[in-house]
């Protein structure tokens, strides 16, 4: 459904500074796959989303989307892709229900259809009772909700979703998962995600790829990345600091563990297989009469390889999914600063022109950051 090849983009800042935001991906995408692109911020990772939905053109190598190439062959990219981006969609002024029937008919769906899917959508997403509200009249989470309605009336062969997620609360983030599963059950949708919770990307993806600097530094399915670039944690507790810091010695100097630190009374560690290390460390405690309080053995999380990748914990620079976002009212579903002014007369039922400051002119509309009127 996607290949790439030396996909890569680089941008000029305006002090003529170049920004190698994308550099040589190569990536493949199965039919019916769900695939997170996780990193940490400035990675990479919309810059190659938005190069994929044909919103931003490469600037090497070649990417062929549900078999078209993006460069070449954008039109036919778009009929059959969705792609919801950070930023907002939907315009200003109508009605949420006649935003995504909008969008319906421009792809095709007749009216009675359009209508049809778009309730489906609004009550799928909880925006039953909002679907006469205006837009600009719609909280940040709202509208990040009208965004995803938009982006999926088409029912697309493949959807590219950026962080489609932030700014909802835990209840909105399972009904459009959902919502999200159901359509990939009935239509066999491919799925690409980026987003900042590792436990999202943990549950609902088959294939993670990890981007930083512009590169792809690991590709695997979750256990996978797990069992290559974490290992068992293995927690040991001792009575005090002084006897932790002998029992860290000797836990490091055991087979098959590594990465042995101490924080007060507690050593920690990475083992290949941490039910056959711990019972060895207790023992090895009680052969030097260190006495171990309490001891533990987990399978590594997501986490723990991200760290471990980027020597970053992206609990730093994602929010957390348990405490819902849309409360916070922060500009999380706003399109970013570094996007910097962009011009576009946007005309709903037409083409759509933009121009794109720092990244040449592009056909999208960057804005708004939707693929603009695929079945046009
Ligand atoms: N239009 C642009 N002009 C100049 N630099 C840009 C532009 N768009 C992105 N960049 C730079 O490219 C790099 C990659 O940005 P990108 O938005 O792809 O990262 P990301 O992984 O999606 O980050 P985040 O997690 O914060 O959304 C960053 O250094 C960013 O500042």
């Amino acid at each position: 459904m996607i290949s790439t090849s030396h996909l890569s983009r680089t941008f000029r800042a305006p002090g003529g500074e170049e920004v190698r935001a994308v550099r040589g991906i190569d990536l493949s995408v199965a039919r019916e796959e769900t695939v997170a692109v996780l990193g940490p911020n400035g990675a990479g990772k919309s810059t190659l989303m938005r190069m994929l939905s044909t919103l931003l053109p490469p600037t090497g190598g070649t990417a062929r989307v549900a078999g078209f190439d993006v460069r070449t062959q954008a039109p036919q990219v778009r009929e059959r892709i969705g792609y919801v981006g950070q930023g907002h969609g939907a315009g200003h002024a109508q009605r949420a229900v006649d935003e995504v029937v909008t969008q319906g008919r421009i792809h095709g769906l007749d009216r009675a259809a359009a209508r049809a899917r778009a309730a489906e959508l609004l009550a799928a997403l909880g925006l039953e009772r909002l679907a006469r509200r205006r837009t600009q009249a719609m909280s940040g989470g709202q509208r990040r909700r009208l965004d995803l309605a938009i982006g999926l009336v088409h029912l697309p062969e493949l959807l590219f979703l950026d962080e489609p997620t932030t700014g909802l609360d835990p209840q909105n983030r399972d009904n459009l998962w959902e919502h999200i599963i159901g359509m990939r059950r009935r239509g066999g949708t491919t799925v690409v995600f980026s987003t900042h919770y590792l436990e999202e990307a943990d549950r609902r993806a088959d294939r993670i790829v990890v981007v930083d600097h512009g590169r792809v530094i690991a590709d695997g399915t979750p256990a996978q990345l797990k069992q290559r670039h974490a290992g068992d944690r293995l927690t040991l507790e001792t009575a005090d600091p002084a006897s932790a810091e002998r029992l860290r010695g000797l836990v490091a100097a055991m087979d098959g563990v590594g990465t042995v630190t101490r924080r007060g009374a507690v050593v920690t560690g990475r083992a290949a297989d941490g039910r056959a290390a711990l019972p060895s460390a207790i023992v090895a405690a009680r052969d030097q009469g260190i006495t171990v309080v309490a001891a533990d053995t987990r399978l590594p999380t997501l986490d723990d390889v991200f760290l471990e990748l980027t020597g970053r914990s992206l609990r730093d620079v994602g929010e957390d999914p348990a405490t819902g976002a849309e409360e916070r009212g922060g500009p999380v579903t706003g399109v970013k600063d570094r996007e910097g002014p962009t011009t576009c007369a946007e005309d709903r039922e037409g083409p759509t022109t933009c121009a794109e400051d720092r990244g040449g002119p592009a056909t999208g509309v960057e804005g708004g950051d939707r693929v603009p009127g695929q079945a046009a």
